[in-house]
């Protein structure tokens, strides 16, 4: 024992330690035993999971969608949150109370259901459209290799249509408005299918056409007007114009010596009825050129392209065209290696018509003067489908299988691009909107023609889930005049107000200010110079974005080439198809960034004369 420290101290110690031991002892067991109740709890845990994923599978494979669970759920729950935030495409987005105004060009995209092919191959949903938005989900694996995740990439569109709507409300929210245009204003209106093979193109294009059929010539017959129907309907394959109502009959494309192109050959045939419309339409079907290809079995390999006329029965002098375009499917390159030299110049070929029609739609949007419709053959024959008064659809088909994310981003970004350029040009006319908008918000289809259409629909007007009221809508038709004329005033006053307050930072001495009109002239050229750089930025991003798919596409394209290349001799021929369409295409996207620069250039100019006239105006 040590002399200096106390019995007391000693014994203090002594309780201590003895109180502490079993304390801290009891502590730890505690501890342990909480562990284990733990584990025992996420072993349970883990246990019920299990259990549940064994029902949904069971259930997934019961409805006979047996896709992968995990991602299937991660998908649902992400649609459930959604749900609370959305609405699907029940409202009208169309038709009289219909606020929308989608002005000279109107973009949609369909959906369609997951195809039993698509279910056997254990494939699942990976889209979900909550109107006017649409989400590609893509499974991913985080780096462990074995843990799940998803991305979401969003897009929006004047319309997003699901796999439950019907081919009615595609019908009234893209192509009724273009009747409308072509009927009562004896203009030129243009209806596109665009997507990937086998993503609903045809079904879409048919099914339209169908209604179509009908509404014509009751509309023709409710607003008294006296004019004959023909129909041309032809395809676009190859490169060669093939009369689908003539026995594939070849015609010539030529262009005059006023720019004007015809097709020489082609020849239209009445429809009296819409009877006699659908019996024509059909038979044009059922000649168009097909293939099997990796995505659809029965794969239309050609544009077809189904014009109808209103022609004076006296003279036959034009009175309005409207044209619908069931775009061949697109492939990407890799889709096209299974396929022969012949099928691959096909898909090249398509490939570049594409790509080219996007470009002359974005340029009818952004109002330019000059439409590259030069490109191909197909923007060349839809030539006066681009002139500034006429009206365009693009509706963008999607496919929902996960396997297909690639192609259905593709298609959705195709469809984006040229929506985003109508939203920038449309912001940009802000100021100088007026009659012609108008017309489009306020007047629409009339009650009787609503309801004739809402009865092919299948929706319960009486149901409380269907916001659609007839009643309503007349109503709302009404009051449209006095709502736009009020609207339209609110509108101009904000606008003049900002221009008010923006003169205001800009007006540097008193004495030296420059006339108004000089100095909103300066403001509105250097908003112009804003706008336009900010759309030459964003051609420049979209075009590296399109570039860097296309520099991984040639690596593939090589590497194929190269593994070809012992196996076939076909390989070189293959591989000079395939580049002369990247070549092409890249030409396309440098000549879209350089018309953006060229525009740029002239603002930059212009406002730089501004700036010096501005200054001298201060000097003096
Ligand atoms: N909305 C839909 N509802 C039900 N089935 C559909 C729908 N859309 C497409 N399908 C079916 O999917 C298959 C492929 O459709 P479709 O032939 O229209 O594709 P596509 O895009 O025209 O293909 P391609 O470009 O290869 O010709 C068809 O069997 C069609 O019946």
């Amino acid at each position: 024992m040590n002399p200096n420290v106390s019995s007391s101290s000693t014994n203090n110690r002594r309780k201590t330690i003895s109180v502490s031991g079993p304390a801290k002892y009891d502590q730890t067991r505690k501890r342990i035993e909480r562990m284990e109740e733990e584990r025992n709890e996420r072993r349970r845990e883990t246990e019920q999971k299990k259990a549940a994923r064994k029902v949904e599978q069971a259930k997934l494979l019961a409805a006979g969608n047996p896709g992968d669970v995990d991602f299937i759920g991660m998908v649902q729950e992400w649609r459930d949150e959604q749900a609370k935030m959305h609405n699907n495409h029940k409202q009208p987005h169309y038709g009289p109370g219909s606020t929308d105004n989608h002005g000279n060009i109107i973009v949609a995209v369909r959906k369609r259901p997951m195809s039993n092919k698509e279910i056997q191959k254990k494939d699942h949903d990976s889209i979900s459209c909550f109107h006017p938005k649409i989400w590609v989900h893509s499974a991913k694996f985080k780096v462990d290799g074995i843990t799940k995740y998803l991305t979401h990439t969003g897009f929006q569109f004047d319309h997003a249509f699901g796999e439950d709507s019907t081919t009615d409300e595609i019908y009234m929210a893209t192509t009724m408005p273009l009747l409308d245009h072509v009927v009562s204003t004896q203009g030129r209106a243009t209806c596109f299918c665009y997507g990937m093979t086998g993503s609903g193109k045809t079904y879409t294009m048919s099914a339209i056409q169908q209604i179509l059929a009908h509404d014509l010539y009751e509309e023709l017959k409710e607003q008294g007007i006296q004019v004959e129907v023909t129909l041309a309907f032809f395809e676009l394959y190859g490169g060669f114009v093939q009369d689908l109502l003539h026995d594939r009959k070849r015609c010539k494309l030529l262009e005059d010596g006023k720019g004007e192109v015809n097709i020489t050959g082609l020849q239209e045939v009445p429809a009296r009825s819409a009877e006699d419309f659908l019996r024509i339409v059909s038979a044009g079907h059922s000649q168009r050129t097909t293939h099997t290809t990796e995505a659809n079995d029965s794969s239309s390999r050609s544009h077809a392209i189904c014009q109808v006329f209103l022609r004076d029965p006296s003279n036959g002098d034009l009175k309005g065209k409207l044209t619908l375009v069931d775009l061949a499917g697109s492939e990407r390159g890799s889709d096209t290696k299974s396929h022969n030299s012949l099928r691959r110049a096909e898909s090249a070929e398509i490939n570049t018509s594409l790509l080219s029609l996007k470009e002359c739609i974005r340029a009818l949007g952004q109002k330019n003067t000059h439409v590259p419709y030069r490109g191909s053959k197909l923007t060349l024959i839809l030539k006066d489908c681009f002139s500034p008064d006429s009206k365009t659809t693009m509706i963008a088909t999607v496919s929902p299988g996960a396997s297909a994310t690639d192609h259905s981003l593709n298609t959705l970004r195709y469809a984006d691009r040229i929506k985003e350029q109508r939203i920038s040009s449309s912001s940009n006319k802000r100021s100088t909107r007026g009659p012609a908008s108008r017309t489009c918000t306020s007047s629409g289809p009339s009650r009787q023609r609503i309801s004739r259409i809402l009865s092919a629909l299948k929706w319960n007007p009486n149901s409380s889930e269907n916001q659609f009221d007839i009643q309503k809508a007349t109503r709302v038709e009404e009051d449209a005049d006095e709502k736009y004329i009020a609207e339209s005033v609110s509108t101009l006053s904000g606008e003049i107000s900002d221009l008010d307050d923006d003169e205001g930072t800009e007006r540097p001495i008193k004495e030296t200010k420059p006339t108004e009109r000089e100095e909103s002239e300066a403001l509105r050229a250097a908003r112009e110079l804003f706008d336009v750089e900010e759309e030459l930025r964003d051609e420049h991003f979209a075009c590296l974005q399109d570039m860097a798919e296309m520099l991984q596409e040639e690596f593939k394209m090589i590497q194929d080439m190269e593994a070809m290349a012992q196996a076939s001799d076909d390989a070189m021929d293959n591989y000079a198809i395939k580049l002369a369409e990247y070549l092409d295409r890249k030409e396309l996207l440098i000549r879209s960034v350089q018309a953006k620069f060229d525009i740029v250039k002239h603002h930059r100019e212009m406002n730089q004369s501004f700036t010096r006239d501005m200054e001298a105006f201060v000097q003096t």
